[in-house]
């Protein structure tokens, strides 16, 4: 039995669809992030799996059993939003125990499970304190703490560590990985934070403009993204993609004398002079002659620290290609970016399908 069944959901706000048939199963103890750009309908088909927003079709299942009609506090999820939105003239202990409170949970029972939660966050120091007497972090743990007291079934997360500056957001996305590790329930995380979703999920369902583009784990996503879409969604730099054509058996890259072989392995077999683009992620590339190369000519060579990030141009069209650190490179020279066979991804230029 699935944990959550999400079936052929459908949302329409006056006449524009918002969720186009939305469907996935996930296995108890799954960590499932919704990855997509903004108005996509990430929220919204987090809101309908919480009970907050109404599907105009379909069914949401948790544990085996349909919640539509079901009250958001019956349905056996707890969710952590992105404004933690914590009571502030209560202290941590209470912020964290308000839901066993509203249940009529017994005092004693309700301390041992705050208590749990706090000593699982690292927190229990904390509980006698206002939340205008934490950091953002520390909030972010007591909002997180009260949906654990619950044991629910489904945990919702909507973008949770998206109010936190950069390193603290890095901190507590390990944190999360951390209480999944330990915990293993069954999670839907709202991001469109692909690093979060590359590090966080088991699997990743990418959203755009209403449907699941791809349905798969991070190294499904990031291997052989399914979409052109998805295939520049995820890493970064992103994928880099070239106009080609099929001509002879092999692929012509527009506006350069370069030609490659065909990869090994495709579903589609292209036809010839079809239009299709090549996909090299920047970090497949290194310096040097093999096989299968691009001869380019580098146009600025950025050092970010752990690796030397490179734009470059093959005849007119750009590349980037992330190399160590320690390259010597000059602006203007000509430099022959080599690659392996596996690292190409060919994809219809019209359709944007992975061949
Ligand atoms: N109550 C509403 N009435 C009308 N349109 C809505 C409503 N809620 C959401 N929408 C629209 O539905 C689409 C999806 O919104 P949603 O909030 O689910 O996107 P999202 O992927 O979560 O984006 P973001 O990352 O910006 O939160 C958007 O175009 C939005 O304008």
């Amino acid at each position: 039995m699935s944990a959550l069944e999400i079936v052929n959901i459908r949302k329409t706000y006056g006449d524009v669809e918002t969720l186009k048939g939305i469907e996935i199963a996930l296995e108890s103890g799954e960590f499932l992030v919704l990855l997509g750009s903004s108005g996509c309908g990430k929220s919204t088909l987090l809101n309908i799996i919480a009970g907050l927003a109404e599907a105009t079709s379909g069914d949401v299942r948790i544990g085996g059993r349909s919640v539509l009609g079901v009250h958001p506090k019956d349905r056996d999820i707890a969710m952590v939003f992105q404004s933690y939105a914590l009571y502030p003239n209560l202290t941590v202990h209470r912020n964290i125990g308000f839901g066993l409170e509203m249940r009529k949970v017994p005092a004693a029972e309700r301390d041992q499970a705050v208590r749990e939660a706090a000593k699982l966050l690292q927190i229990e120091n904390l509980l006698e304190r206002k939340p205008s007497q934490l950091s953002g972090g520390q909030r972010q743990r007591v909002a997180i703490g009260r949906a654990l007291v619950r044991k629910p079934e489904v945990f919702l997360f909507d973008e949770p560590l998206s109010n936190l500056d950069a390193k603290l957001r890095m901190e507590m996305r390990t944190e999360l990985k951390r209480l999944h590790q330990m915990l293993k329930t069954t999670v839907v995380y709202v991001t469109h934070d692909q690093i979060e979703a590359m590090t966080l999920a088991t699997r990743i369902a990418v959203m755009r403009d209403g449907r699941i583009e791809q349905l798969g784990t991070p190294s499904e996503i990031y291997d052989r993204p399914a979409t052109l879409y998805v295939a520049t969604f995820v890493g970064a730099p992103p994928m880099n993609l070239l106009n080609v054509r099929v001509h002879g058996g092999q692929l012509q890259i527009d506006g350069s004398d370069t030609v490659l072989p065909l990869p090994d392995g495709l579903e589609t077999r292209p036809k010839d002079r079809q239009k299709l683009i090549i996909g090299i992620r920047p970090e497949a590339f290194r310096l040097g002659s093999s096989e299968l190369m691009i001869p380019a000519k580098c146009e600025v060579a950025e050092l970010t620290g752990p690796e030397l990030v490179v734009t470059a141009f093959a005849g007119t069209q750009r590349i980037m290609a992330s190399l160590p650190p320690r390259t010597a490179l000059e602006n203007g020279r000509p430099l022959t970016l080599s690659f392996d066979r596996e690292a190409i991804h060919l994809f219809d230029a019209e359709s944007g399908l992975r061949l």
